[in-house]
């Protein structure tokens, strides 16, 4: 449902150029939960904004269901939680409903989903009375909330400590088990790319995609961590980053 055909991307700023994307092939299924991992600078966040439709290929096309991907298409949560700071909680949640061609969210339905995710009691706080992982809860709602089918999340949890961490990974997959949206997702975290994903695709410096398929049944639990088959797959993953990075 999602495409990169032979996609390539280069940052022009006058006489400078910065090739960063060359001949990108990446398909992605509907309902899949696929990480993005690589060494820093190879060009993750571009392959998310291209596939938002906030930077244009220069050459290849990007497809959703077929048709070139449109500004608006999919739900996109930046690296960078951008709440705004003059509105509530609610009012940031309820931004999508005000932009033209979202999907209208009652407000009855945003506070059901403040519920769900722990933050009852906030909706008319300001985000600097959030924590951290408060405000990616909200950045990630206003995202979810968009309806929008397709949900791309550039290190949501990045900057969380790792307790917080271990409950909104949980809280993310439990919400994707019950609306099957498709996750496209950003970490320089090795274990939870695996435990979250049903792809995990390495983005090497010279551009090439690697693919590895996560074999690991469905609901998972956190033992899975332990397994041998599991640290296996993170060891190699391991491996051919420390590569890149040498
Ligand atoms: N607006 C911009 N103008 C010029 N160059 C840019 C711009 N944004 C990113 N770049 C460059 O493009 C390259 C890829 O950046 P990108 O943010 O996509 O990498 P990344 O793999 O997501 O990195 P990280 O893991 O550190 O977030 C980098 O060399 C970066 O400096």
């Amino acid at each position: 449902m999602l495409e990169l055909k032979d996609v390539s991307y280069t940052f022009k700023d006058g006489q400078k150029v910065n090739p960063v994307l060359q001949n990108i092939h990446l398909t992605i299924h509907r309902g899949e939960f696929v990480s993005l991992i690589g060494k820093s600078g190879t060009g993750k966040s571009t392959i998310l904004k291209l596939i938002a439709g906030l930077l244009h290929a220069d050459q290849g096309t990007v497809l959703h269901d077929d048709k070139p991907i449109k500004l608006g298409d999919v739900g996109y949560m930046p690296q960078h939680d951008l709440l705004f700071s003059w509105r509530t909680i609610l009012d940031n949640i309820l931004l999508p409903t005000e932009i033209k061609k979202q999907k209208k969210i009652k407000k009855q339905e945003a506070l059901q989903w403040l519920q769900k995710v722990g933050l009852v009691g906030y909706e008319k706080a300001y985000p600097k009375e959030l924590s951290g992982g408060m405000r990616q809860r909200v950045a990630f709602l206003r995202t979810l909330l968009t309806g929008k089918n397709v949900l791309l999340l550039d290190e949501p949890f990045g900057a969380l400590d790792a307790l917080t961490k271990k409950e909104m990974q949980a809280w993310l997959l439990s919400i994707w088990q019950e609306t099957k949206q498709t996750v496209i997702f950003i970490t320089h975290d090795l274990e939870e790319a695996l435990y979250l994903s049903d792809r995990v695709m390495l983005l090497h410096p010279n551009d090439d995609l690697e693919e590895y398929t996560i074999p690991f049944e469905r609901p998972r639990s956190r033992d899975l961590l332990y397994q041998q088959d599991f640290t296996s797959i993170r060891k190699k993953l391991e491996d051919h980053l420390r590569h890149d990075e040498n």
